[in-house]
């Protein structure tokens, strides 16, 4: 294995860097320093962290254009994505700083005289994450901010498709004052370093955003040392269209939460459920909406849908889009493809599919692409059937106006995030995490630093006399 890697743009094929993998020695040296670190780091005072957390805050957003480019240059995500992504970045932190200060411990009464029983919390250690290229900037902050905040240090590996984003946050944090060695950035291959991350015995925690094969593999690995894990993981995110529903409002969250990223976001839209009643006038609004997506670079201030990350990613696509055509799906729009496979460049038109049924691909598999696939249901216990017919739980969408037929669906999906006429739930202050197969844990909110914590409980004994 050669000891660089290039990171590619995605839209134009132009090589933007070239990156020195970590060798094992460093890596393995990384975790001695992130543990030897540990040591001071968990005994600054909670206001000092906020303070120093605040300050790299300040200074990712000074730098908020620069970093959103460097993000559109390695992920093909438009840049008002990118921006957007950045403040969403810095709200985890922002979010983090306050929190620390929040750390609380508890008494019990006690159950015999002379006894006083109390709970602390205290960092976990040295945490290991891992992250995906699809949200370079936020899925680290959303990891390491809590981490900070509750005492612990830090050592990421970025995906090697989207290292840039990542390496410039974390020199940001240490012209923070955040010391070199609580937060560290280490490259290299994922199986590689998730292999050294997880057999070491100073990382007490492993944390990673991807895909669920991969996370299995870490729980896996994590056992040996009974590693604390958080997994934030594939998604396969229904939207029920009641038959009470605002159709234009449906439509306008349904191209928000599918569209976004190329169709490349966890929590995207991958199956559409319409009430049988206006699934004409839903798809026919939805298929002209669709049309007016500008695809290019995310560079260009018009573009609404950039490239995907690569070929692998676009193969899957339209794998999909064929086994569903072949198995009498019908384009409504899309299912076009601009390739340039000398530059390797791969956009695909946002896609809208009808007449999907359940022996289709796309409707068992996450497509992590632009594609709606459309399916009639006639009574909502059976799109609560079809929508949680899938090991994935993370987030579910739906759009009604009946708080009867809105607390049904809520009572009854399987699913972590529910948007509720809502296509866009995510925020740096409420839970975010699946059930099933899409994880282990919670990111965000105040449950987002319970697992950098562990709890202590101490008794003691005869106060009286
Ligand atoms: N639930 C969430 O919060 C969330 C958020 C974003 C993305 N995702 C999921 O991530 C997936 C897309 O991202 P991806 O393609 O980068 O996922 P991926 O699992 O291929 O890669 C994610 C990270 O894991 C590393 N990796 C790859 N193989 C590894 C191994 N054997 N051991 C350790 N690390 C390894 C990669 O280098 C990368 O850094 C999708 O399934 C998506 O749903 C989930
Ligand atoms: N963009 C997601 C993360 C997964 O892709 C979010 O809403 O946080």
């Amino acid at each position: 294995m050669t000891n660089t890697f290039t990171v590619k743009n995605p839209a134009t094929g132009e090589t933007l860097a070239t990156i020195t993998r970590n060798s094992v020695d460093e890596i393995e040296q990384a975790i001695q320093k992130g543990h030897d670190a540990f040591q001071t780091w968990k005994k600054t005072n909670a206001h000092e962290r906020a303070r120093l957390l605040t300050k790299w805050s300040n200074l990712i957003q000074e730098n908020k254009l620069a970093i959103a480019k460097v993000m559109t240059e390695e992920n093909g995500k438009p840049l008002a994505e990118s921006i957007g992504e950045v403040d969403y970045a810095t709200s985890y932190i922002d979010w983090y700083a306050e929190e620390a200060k929040r750390i609380y411990g508890r008494t019990i009464p006690a159950h015999v005289d002379g006894k006083r029983l109390m709970v602390s919390k205290h960092p976990i250690g040295l945490v290991a994450a891992i992250t995906p290229w699809n949200f370079p900037a936020a899925m680290m902050t959303r990891k390491a901010a809590p981490a900070l905040a509750a005492g612990c240090t830090f050592i990421v590996k970025p995906a090697e498709e989207t290292p840039l984003t990542t390496i410039r946050l974390t020199e940001l944090a240490h012209e923070a004052g955040i010391p070199t060695n609580v937060i560290q950035c280490m490259n290299g291959q994922g199986r590689v370093v998730g292999k050294i991350f997880t057999e070491s015995e100073l990382v007490r925690k492993i944390t990673f955003t991807g895909s669920t094969p991969v996370g299995k593999a870490l729980i896996k690995a994590s056992a040996d040392t009974v590693k604390s894990v958080t997994m934030e993981l594939g998604g396969h995110a229904p939207v029920i269209v009641a038959k009470d529903a605002d159709i234009d409002m449906a439509v306008a969250q349904t191209i928000t939460t599918k569209f976004r990223n190329a169709g490349q976001t966890c929590v995207c839209a991958n199956r559409v459920l319409v009430h049988e009643s206006i699934i004409d006038e839903f798809s026919t609004k939805l298929a002209e909406k669709t049309k007016q997506l500008v695809v290019g670079n995310g560079l260009d201030e018009n573009t609404d849908v950039g490239p995907v990350i690569n070929e692998g990613s676009y193969e899957k696509i339209v794998q999909q889009i064929n086994d569903a055509v072949q198995k009498g799906a019908k384009v409504l729009v899309g299912a076009k493809y601009d390739v340039d496979q000398e530059r390797k460049s791969f956009f695909v038109h946002p896609t809208v599919l009808a007449n999907v049924t359940d022996e289709m691909e796309i409707m068992h598999e996450e497509t992590f692409g632009p594609v709606a696939p459309l399916t009639a249901f006639s009574d909502l216990d059976e799109a609560i059937k079809i929508a949680n017919n899938t090991p994935y739980g993370l987030a579910a969408y739906f759009f009604t106006n009946d708080y009867k037929v809105g607390n049904y669906l809520f009572d009854n999906l399987d699913y972590g995030i529910i948007g509720w006429n809502d296509g866009a739930p995510s925020a740096a202050h409420v839970p975010f995490g699946g059930m099933k197969e899409s994880g282990l844990g919670r990111e965000g909110g105040t449950e987002g630093i319970e697992p950098y914590l562990e709890t202590k409980y101490l008794s003691i004994g005869n106060l009286f006399e």
